[in-house]
């Protein structure tokens, strides 16, 4: 495939599926985004970091061939204005997995997230968010390794679908009566700015069966849904119904609801079974405030999973730390949870560990355990050593502050 301004590589391989099972070579063709603000030093840190753990995981007989792709301010200045190039999602369709920086939306106005219409256009349906804590990393909770959840965000419907018509356009005008006079809404003001929620059993199921499918593929002990059923009916609310409708109906043998337990087994959930069960969204932040062992695997829609997400990072260390994955079918996008943090851009500060646990995520993806494994616990041997970035110094005693190059190579001297 020739592309623009894309340079293949001229030494690796491309990852292929065969009926669903991914097939990767020991040089595999990764791409990266390199993003906005932040996402030069992270992104430069983190491949460092990525590169040197496959290489001494498998003494060279391994390597990751890079391939940079675009979007954002960098893609704008290779194509010529243009923020979101076509041939970014035909090398992500072509070469499947691949891993981006945090990209700036404008507050507002101008154009729609870039990373919305990354996870749109590919349908990468699953936005999964692991948060759980390692030793040494400064908590606000007092027994932080009690955080331990896996966060399957609904990641292609809701507000996000940006359904929106702005106060004063003909567009609203024309909604509002329809509204008003079609359908006999009438809860809301004059000139509203207005926008649609949508949130199908399609979308929803399919989120809450990937869900599913990990609590059992990784022995978790249950699934808990979270929605906002109570005031948005069908749209939350059929979210939680649609959930216990996979579980019933797609994994009888394997989950177990609430109510059959309590009908069936006093209280008690039997050995082996996924509890699923629900819980409406705002007291589900202080359920994971005060008893975070209680929840395991998350599934959400959008907006839910985007709020608790950052909330639940700050338990274990912050957005600097926490990681996602945007999953579809075949193709995946491994992306930092946080944005772009511009007043920090090319200070070599941040912490790279959000991204950095997003290549984590994405090495696990294609079955390179050890480098994974290796990354992981060289992380915590500098955290041990109390190597930080500024976020966690300011929360720590005694740390040693160093750049995000310098952490780098901390968790390179540990491998
Ligand atoms: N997926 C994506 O690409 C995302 C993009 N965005 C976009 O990013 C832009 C900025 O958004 P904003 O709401 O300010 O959120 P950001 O996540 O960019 O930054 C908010 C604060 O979080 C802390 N932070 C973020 N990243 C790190 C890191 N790597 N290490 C340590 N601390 C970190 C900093 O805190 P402190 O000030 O306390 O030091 C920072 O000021 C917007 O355009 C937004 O749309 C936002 C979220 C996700
Ligand atoms: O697209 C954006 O700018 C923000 C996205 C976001 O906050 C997220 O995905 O967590
Ligand atoms: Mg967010």
């Amino acid at each position: 495939m020739a592309y623009d301004k894309i340079v293949v590589p001229e030494v690796g391989e491309k990852i292929t599926f065969t009926n669903g099972k991914m097939n990767v070579p020991d040089n595999p063709i990764l791409m990266f985004i390199e993003g906005d603000g932040i996402g030069y030093d992270i992104m430069t840190a983190s491949k460092r970091i990525w590169d040197a753990a496959v290489e001494k995981a498998y003494a060279g007989q391994r390597k990751i061939s890079w391939m940079e792709i675009y979007s954002g301010e960098k893609a704008a200045s290779v194509y010529d204005g243009d923020y979101m190039p076509e041939e970014t999602f035909q090398a992500l369709r072509d070469y499947k997995i691949g891993i981006k920086g945090p990209l700036t939306t404008p507050v507002g106005g101008g154009f729609r997230s870039l990373n919305v219409t990354l996870r749109q256009v590919l349908d990468l349906y699953s936005c999964v968010r692991p948060v759980r804590w390692f030793e040494g990393v400064p908590s606000p909770l007092k027994e932080p390794q009690d955080v331990d959840v896996v966060i399957f965000r609904e990641n292609t419907e809701d507000i996000y679908a940006g359904i929106e018509f702005e106060a004063g356009t003909p567009e609203n005008e024309k909604l509002a009566k329809f509204l008003r006079e079609e359908l006999g809404a009438t809860g809301f003001f004059e000139g509203a700015g207005l926008g649609i929620k949508p949130v199908s059993e399609f979308g929803s199921k399919r989120l809450i069966r990937a869900a599913i499918e990990y609590a059992i593929d990784r022995g978790r002990e249950s699934v808990t849904l979270v929605h906002k059923g109570n005031i948005q009916k069908f749209t939350e609310g059929a979210f939680q119904k649609w959930g216990y409708e996979v579980a019933k109906e797609e994994f009888p043998e394997e989950t177990i609801s609430w109510d059959e337990v309590a009908a069936n087994h006093d209280g008690k959930v039997p050995e082996g079974k996924i509890l699923i069960q629900d819980t409406i969204a705002d007291i589900m932040f202080q359920k994971m405030l005060l008893r975070p062992r209680e929840h395991d695997v998350i599934a959400t829609t959008n907006l839910n999973g985007d709020y608790l997400s950052d909330a639940l990072a700050a338990e274990v260390g912050g957005v600097g730390i926490a990681p996602g994955a945007n999953i579809g079918d075949e193709v995946a996008l491994f992306e930092a949870t946080h944005g772009t943090a511009p007043k920090y851009t090319n200070l070599d500060k941040v912490n790279p560990g959000s991204l950095l646990f997003s290549g984590v995520m994405m090495l696990e993806h294609i079955g390179w355990f050890e480098a994974a494994d290796m990354i992981t616990k060289a992380y915590e041997k500098t955290i041990s050593d109390k190597i930080v970035t500024y976020d966690f110094a300011r929360q720590m005693e005694n740390a040693t502050e160093v750049k995000t190059s310098e952490f780098a190579t901390a968790i390179i001297d540990r491998m």
